[in-house]
């Protein structure tokens, strides 16, 4: 079910994006004609395992796996991926490359003020991928600030602010475009950590001769630990797509079919959660 992450560079949606309809920038009808057109344009970042396209060439990961039952339910039979990095997911969900993120990603305040996010289907802590056996004992952002390690993590990851908020200086931040990149840069010693969601770590440090995970760590805010969820984002105008897809997800949540979604791309009971986006957006 994990089967390999199929390479992706920087993909750009060239070809994708079209201009919207009057309604569409409205949030008028976004659902209506996704149903027409039979097909969701959905965003992924090529990571294992949120979303991203398997061996062969299939899509699949917790995210797109959803939003297959989800859409479906929704009277919209297909997917479709468009794959780009992780940090361009926002910009190319505001020009129209896709219809929605479905890249497992974070609910943050920074992003609910350019987004809106669906409830979260999971929670996750982070964890570092190091150097087999780790050398310097890296366990926490705190500890690798105090050992001066050299901290790697993706383009556009909250992990970005888990460090400056630990006291790394962001420019000191080696930002890497995906995990795999993250985890050449530790097996090649140029960097001593990459951070990334605990799932992430574990399933792109597994085989390595390397490089190993760390256990699961929740990062601090302001001193306190900080609850992490993730979910479907959606341009700011489709409040009507937002809520139809919210009240699928909660019926999923209620049935146990989420978790039986969840459970083959390496989720656990633990993993499930009852925060909501308003909650996480801090409003
Ligand atoms: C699924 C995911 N979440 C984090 C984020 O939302 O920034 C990053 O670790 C990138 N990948």
């Amino acid at each position: 079910m994990l089967a390999g992450l199929a390479a992706f560079g920087a993909l750009g949606a060239a070809g994708c994006t079209r201009v919207a309809s009057a309604s569409g920038r409205n949030g008028g009808d976004l659902l209506e004609r996704l149903r027409a057109q039979g097909v969701v344009r959905l965003g992924i970042a090529g990571e294992i395992p949120f979303g991203y396209i398997d061996r062969d060439g299939n899509l699949t990961g917790e995210a797109p796996e959803l939003a297959k039952v989800i859409f479906k339910r929704l009277g919209v039979d297909r997917v479709q991926p468009v794959p780009t990095e992780f940090g361009s997911l926002i910009p190319g969900l505001n020009a129209q490359q896709f219809d929605v993120v479905a890249a497992g990603m974070y609910v943050t305040p920074d992003r609910c003020a350019q987004v809106i996010f669906a409830d979260p289907d999971y929670r996750m802590p982070d964890a570092f991928i190091v150097r087999k056996g780790n050398p310097l004992g890296l366990r926490t952002y705190a500890d690798a600030l105090r050992r001066h390690a050299k901290a790697a993590t993706g383009t556009g990851y909250a992990q970005i602010q888990h460090a400056v908020e630990a006291g790394f200086k962001e420019s000191d931040l080696v930002i890497v475009p995906d995990q795999v990149a993250g985890l050449n840069a530790v097996e090649s010693g140029r960097v001593d950590l990459f951070a990334a969601t605990a799932v992430t770590a574990r399933l792109v440090a597994r085989g390595s001769a390397k490089a190993e995970s760390t256990e699961p760590f929740v990062a601090l805010v302001d001193g306190r630990p900080k609850a992490d969820g993730g979910a479907f984002a959606f341009r700011p105008t489709e409040t009507r797509l937002r809520d139809a897809f919210n009240a699928e997800l909660h019926k999923l949540r209620r049935s146990g079919e989420l978790y039986r979604v969840m459970r083959p791309f390496g989720f656990t009971r633990a993993e499930m959660t009852t925060l909501t986006a308003k909650e996480l957006c801090g409003s």
